[in-house]
């Protein structure tokens, strides 16, 4: 028996993965092994960021973009922390810059994905609601989604000091109302983000954000509502916060 063949109009299916940048070595949280790498709750923070992309169900493959000579141990780290398995893992070695571990990235996504998540390791707690959310509004049409949340500080535009801890120069006050802080994932179409990646230059250290690329492409990006837990460990206190939100979660669900 013959099988009938596809309609020839058929869409391209909207699978969706999520790239996880991990690749950095964590300077600002001072000493100790790459930051993706160390513990939150006993946990690698690089595996509290893979199950928050794969609690998506949206989620069918995650790329782990490891450090540049980590990938055998990133490997056997998925390998031994219980992970959702209706999600693929992948992981690839990252480069020098940002910018870089997420080109490395993207070059390995498989043909059939169209949607690109991508996600700092740093984020480790992010809600799964926030990463729907942006996964949806990329399914709806949106080229370049980014979640982001308003700013509870005045931000005021500077010269620059040269020698560090000089006053600096005050330029301007932009009006705060109208300023967003970004976080991650970043959802977009594929096509979009693979030519943002591309055609920006790599310049110095690398773009800060790959919606800040699309952007420099000319097209349109839009912010969503992000989410206070999704903030990014950074600092020696960003750490400390990440643990008592973390246990905050667990005394909430009883694990
Ligand atoms: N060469 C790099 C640099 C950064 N990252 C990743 O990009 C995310 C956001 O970067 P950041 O928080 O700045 O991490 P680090 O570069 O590790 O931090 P630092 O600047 O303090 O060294 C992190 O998940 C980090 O692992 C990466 O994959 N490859
Ligand atoms: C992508 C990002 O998390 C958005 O806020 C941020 O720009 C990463 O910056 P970093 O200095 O490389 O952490």
């Amino acid at each position: 028996m013959t099988s009938t063949p596809p309609p020839p109009d058929r869409p391209r299916p909207l699978r969706t993965a999520a790239v996880i940048p991990a690749a950095g070595r964590g300077i600002r949280l001072g000493p100790g092994a790459p930051k993706a790498l160390r513990a939150l709750g006993g946990t690698p923070m690089l595996i509290h960021a893979v199950r928050a992309m794969a609690a998506s169900r949206a989620v069918s493959l995650v790329v782990v973009v490891a450090p540049p000579d980590g990938a055998p141990e990133v490997k056997h780290l998925l390998d031994e922390h219980s992970l959702p398995d209706h999600t693929d893992y992948l992981v690839v070695p990252g480069g020098d810059t940002r910018q870089e571990s997420v080109g490395l990235g993207l070059d390995a996504l498989p043909e059939d994905v169209s949607v690109v998540l991508v996600h700092d390791a740093a984020r480790p707690l992010v809600p799964v609601e926030t990463v729907d959310s942006v996964v949806g509004a990329v399914r709806n049409g949106a080229r370049a989604v980014v979640p982001a949340l308003p700013l509870a500080d005045t931000v005021k535009e500077v010269e620059p000091a040269v020698v560090p801890g000089e006053p600096e120069p005050v330029l301007a006050t932009p009006v705060r109302a109208r300023l967003r802080a970004v976080q991650t994932p970043q959802g977009f179409d594929r096509d979009t983000l693979v030519r943002a990646h591309a055609e920006v230059a790599l310049d110095g250290e690398g773009a800060t954000d790959d919606a800040g690329m699309v952007e420099r492409l000319g097209e349109p990006v839009v912010v969503v509502p992000g989410h206070e837990e999704a903030f990014k460990v950074t600092r020696p206190l960003d750490l400390v916060l990440a643990e008592a939100v973390l246990a905050r979660r667990r005394a909430h669900d009883g694990f």
